[in-house]
């Protein structure tokens, strides 16, 4: 049997990205005459990219955004971004012990995130986390991108994976939606970036720390969404 395998969505559930991407949304903007950030306002924003971050924060201010000046704030964020990695970011409390708690146990790692590949790339190496990760895909890695399930499935087969023998970890609805369109169950964080909580999206399980996702849980959580499978194939 080919080893179990968990994926972990990258911001706002392996790693604090926040300060980071707030610094690089306040940097962008500063020539445009906003209001300055107030953080609070933007934590639900945060795993959406830069993007949705400076149409909110126009929005925000009653301004009004074009496309071309939309497109050019986007590249001196994502510069300020790219410059900066790993800037501040850092692992959230227990994930380092996570992390090798199953790879001791023998199960393969992988990230799946709608960050860019190569910036998702860089930050894990700047974290000196890389070699746990048997693969590390990112928006732009396939032709899809979550909350498309392919974006999972690749990223396990990759990964050199079985679904079957799967979990997720996110913080959003993305990644809720994502692996259950997969098929596979998903332990949600509660202290990521999300504007609803997380419990809302039904994922299999709810964690408010890293202490809580042990192995014997994950291998609990895999094997009840395969009874659950077998149950309904067998339902007549
Ligand atoms: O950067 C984004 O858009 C979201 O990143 P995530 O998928 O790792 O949460
Ligand atoms: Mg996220």
């Amino acid at each position: 049997m080919t080893q179990p395998i968990i994926v972990f969505d990258l911001d706002g559930t392996l790693v604090d990205t926040g300060p980071d991407l707030l610094a690089a949304l306040s940097h962008s903007l500063k020539d445009s005459g906003l209001p300055p950030i107030d953080p609070n306002l933007f934590q639900a924003y945060l795993g959406m990219g830069g993007r949705a971050m400076i149409e909110r924060a126009f929005r925000q201010a009653n301004r009004t955004l074009d496309d071309e000046q939309h497109e050019k704030l986007i590249a001196t964020f994502l510069q300020h971004y790219t410059d900066n990695i790993p800037g501040t970011s850092q692992l959230f409390p227990g994930a380092r012990d996570a992390m090798q708690r199953f790879a001791d146990a023998g199960w393969t790692l992988a990230i799946c995130t709608n960050k860019f590949e190569k910036l998702s790339h860089a930050l894990i190496e700047g974290l000196g986390i890389h070699a746990h990760f048997a693969a590390n895909c990112g928006a732009d890695t396939f032709a899809w991108r979550k909350p498309d399930p392919r974006h999972l499935i690749s990223t396990i087969e990759q990964a050199g994976g079985d679904p079957d023998q799967a979990v997720m970890v996110g913080d959003s609805k993305t990644d809720i939606d994502t692996a259950k369109a997969a098929g596979i169950p998903v332990v949600a964080v509660d202290f990521g970036y999300t504007d609803q909580p997380v419990a809302t999206y039904e994922p299999s399980m709810v964690i408010s720390h890293y202490d809580e996702l042990t192995v014997a849980v994950a291998t609990r959580l895999i094997a009840a969404a395969n009874e659950g499978t077998t149950t309904q194939a067998e339902a007549p």
